[in-house]
């Protein structure tokens, strides 16, 4: 395969300067949230943290190493509450590049390892059961380094309506928050398999892992970046939850896994700590809707794991009578997504004599409690001197599953195929 993409260039902080809050480190973490998104952040060996990391990594080798049949008597679409706990197979959703997948993940949920009287015990294979108590001492490490993050942001943010973020968090409340492990199996170097393009929906992910494959979208440079795997270091990023309670002053970024070119025929393993909000958090919509953050939470998750044939009944309500064609409907000849995504800017760029952002919504796509999914959501307005990117991203974010088939849309309209999509204006962004 050739190997076209830069390597992403992306800062480190060191936990020890956060805590002691030297260096400006809350200064600088507060700029990279809001400029990459993403960024290293180092633990010592033998800080708890260090420790956590060493255990989970080991633990999830060990996890996959076990029977799938006894890992799929939990499948997540009905384990514990909150679409956050059991088993996912490989490629039972659309991946990188519209085939199937390449990744299985298992999930184990917060609340279930460390909220007092939680009435959903904790189930799933047996080295998950014995380990409860280790892992809930290691999940309850992360989230005490989430909480330090969100406060030190809260500091650097500065105005009051900024300094909830650690209390919507509260560890002693139930979340939709969860360790997740995740295998790609014999991954084949080629355009197949991997992890669809994502934001991730919660507030913040801790990722692990020391295989390459994981690309994050630059939007200044337009291109994917590899990210270079670093041990001892979490790879942190903002959620879409982090970027709506901070009124997207802090940006979600887009990102996916593709198979890297040294990669053919491994398997790659990756972990996450996804730290989310409580469940009962409120989180202001783009269009000034405001849902719960479960009600957030599984929108999204559902999105990305709406069964096929769902998505089929979608590519009818999306492309007319076009006999659905799965995950995989095909692109026309000479496009593929990332040719797609121009044509999505070229589109949005020559809205430049809008007033506010435009949001395109297609009603009743999910079964949403008001009946609508905004699939495109483009901010600040058109011409403005900053990004309009991050409105794509929460495209990408948002739409996940239907993400082929709403490009092959736009182009359609684009080409003149279609002449008419629904678009709502939505109150522009402060
Ligand atoms: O496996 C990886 O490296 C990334 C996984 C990811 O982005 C996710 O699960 O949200
Ligand atoms: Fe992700």
């Amino acid at each position: 395969m050739e190997n076209h993409y830069g390597v992403a260039n992306l800062q480190t902080l060191r936990l020890a300067e956060l805590e002691a809050d030297i260096d400006k480190a809350s200064e600088r973490l507060l700029s990279i949230c809001a400029n990459d998104g993403f960024f290293w952040l180092e633990a010592d060996q033998d800080s708890e943290l260090g420790k956590a990391i060493a255990y989970l990594a080991d633990f999830n080798e060990r996890l996959f190493d076990i029977e799938e049949e006894e890992k799929r008597r939990y499948p997540f679409e009905t384990t514990g509450r909150g679409l956050c706990s059991g088993f996912k197979a490989a490629g039972t959703e659309p991946g990188a590049f519209g085939t199937p997948d390449g990744f299985e993940l298992y999930m184990v949920p917060y609340n279930e390892l460390l909220i007092d009287n939680y009435p959903h015990e904790l189930v799933g294979p047996s080295i998950v059961k014995n380990e409860q108590e280790k892992m809930a001492l290691h999940t309850a490490t992360y989230h005490g380094v989430g909480l330090l993050l969100l406060n030190r942001l809260s500091q650097s943010l500065g105005q009051p309506q900024y300094q909830h973020l650690a209390s919507a968090h509260d560890p002693q409340v139930p979340t939709t928050s969860s360790l997740t492990f995740l295998k790609y199996p014999d991954q084949q170097v080629g355009n197949e398999g991997g992890h669809v393009s994502h934001t991730d929906v919660g507030t913040l992910t801790f990722l692990y892992t020391l295989s390459p494959g994981l690309q994050i979208y630059h939007p200044a440079r337009d291109a994917w970046e590899w990210v270079e795997p670093r041990r001892n270091c979490l790879l942190v990023n903002v959620g879409d939850s982090l970027a709506l309670m901070t009124d997207r002053k802090l940006r979600s970024s887009l990102h996916r896994v593709i198979p890297h070119p040294s990669t053919g025929g491994t398997t790659r393993h990756s972990f996450a700590y996804f730290m989310r909000p409580i469940e009962t958090a409120p989180l202001r919509m783009a269009g000034g809707q405001v849902l719960e953050s479960v009600e957030w939470h599984l929108r999204k998750i559902k999105v990305f794991g709406a069964p096929l044939e769902v998505q089929t009944e979608a590519n009818g309500v999306l492309l007319g009578d076009r006999s659905g064609g799965g995950a995989a409907a095909a692109f026309p000849d000479g496009y593929d997504a990332e040719t797609l995504m121009r044509l999505v800017f070229g589109f949005a760029a020559k809205d430049t004599g809008e007033e506010g952002g435009r949001c395109i919504t297609l009603e009743g796509m999910l079964n949403s409690t008001d009946g609508r999914v905004v699939l495109l959501q483009e901010y600040p307005p058109p011409g403005s001197h900053q990004s309009q990117w991050h409105g794509t991203a929460t495209l990408f974010g948002i739409v996940g599953y239907w993400m082929q088939e709403t490009l092959l849309l736009y182009m359609e309209y684009e080409l003149g195929v279609i002449d008419d999509i629904n678009t709502t204006p939505v109150q522009p962004l402060v």
